[in-house]
């Protein structure tokens, strides 16, 4: 369906708008013209039952779609402020990668140091100097809510740490390259109740510096956590608003219908 976008867009205010996508693994159209815009420094939640695009659509930012043959993209995301289209052909996907990391549904850390775990981007983006590393390390790891845990052990193996620090060490990597969007796929549905808690805390802290898109199956959380809300079915952005809006008072049924429970 067409989302009605403000009739007067300001794209400033916006970080990255979602023209006409469409998505095909071979000859199947996972996601079905997608209209949406990305609020900057802003957290989008993309909620909908199992199955119906979330993961797919949230991979189209970072291009990861791209490593598997056969998969197709149609229209245009495009990235602000320099309104540059990042499905274009012309854009390299690691330069998109650069720009808008991902952070997964498993912590995923390297069988490497927590330092190293860090350092692993910036490294590959030529960065040497251990002054600068070291510097960058300390922010990121800060900025994760992760540095007074690790400070003393910066050295030690990143699998040593529980699972919602691993989380944040993934964060932490992920923020170590100040990119301009954070995906994170279902980032607690592997943790505990009190790692939970943590990273939505920490999710809501990262918007002063970050644009988030997050998938989640859990509908709390996307009312807490998150100032956007899309709701997605077979591959269709069925509804997207302010995200009070589409929990209290929703203005499509399969919306309602979804969000009370009735449904999904
Ligand atoms: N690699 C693939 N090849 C073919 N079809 C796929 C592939 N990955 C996902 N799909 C299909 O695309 C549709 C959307 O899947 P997707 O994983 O994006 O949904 P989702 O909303 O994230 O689901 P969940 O909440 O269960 O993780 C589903 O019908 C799924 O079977």
């Amino acid at each position: 369906m067409q989302i009605k976008l403000a009739s007067n867009p300001r794209p400033t205010e916006y970080k990255s708008e979602v023209r006409n996508l469409n998505f095909y693994y071979g000859e199947f159209n996972a996601l079905k013209n997608i209209n949406m815009v990305m609020h900057d420094k802003q957290i989008t939640a993309l909620i909908g039952p199992s199955g119906c695009g979330k993961s797919t659509f949230l991979r189209c930012f970072n291009r990861m779609h791209d490593l598997y043959p056969g998969n197709r993209y149609e229209g245009e995301i495009i990235l602000y402020p320099d309104d540059v289209n990042i499905l274009s052909l012309n854009v390299d996907p690691i330069e998109v990668r650069m720009r808008i990391s991902m952070v997964f549904q498993k912590p995923n850390p390297f069988p490497k140091s927590i330092y190293e775990n860090v350092a692993y981007g910036l490294r590959v983006r030529g960065v040497k100097q251990r002054a600068v590393l070291d510097e960058k390390i300390e922010e990121a790891l800060r900025n994760a809510a992760l540095w007074d845990e690790v400070k003393d052990r910066i050295h030690q193996q990143a699998f040593n740490l529980s699972g919602g620090q691993q989380q944040r060490l993934c964060i932490a990597r992920a923020l170590a390259t100040d990119p301009e969007i954070l995906l994170f796929d279902e980032p607690t549905s592997a943790l505990d109740p009190i790692a939970t808690a943590s990273i939505e805390e920490l999710i809501a802290d990262l918007k002063n510096k970050v644009t988030i898109l997050i998938v989640t199956h859990n509908m709390q959380q996307a009312a807490r956590v998150s100032d956007y809300t899309a709701y997605m079915y077979l591959g269709e952005l069925i509804e997207f608003g302010v995200t009070d809006t589409i929990f209290i008072k929703p203005k499509n049924k399969q919306t309602e219908d979804y969000i009370t429970g009735r449904f999904g």
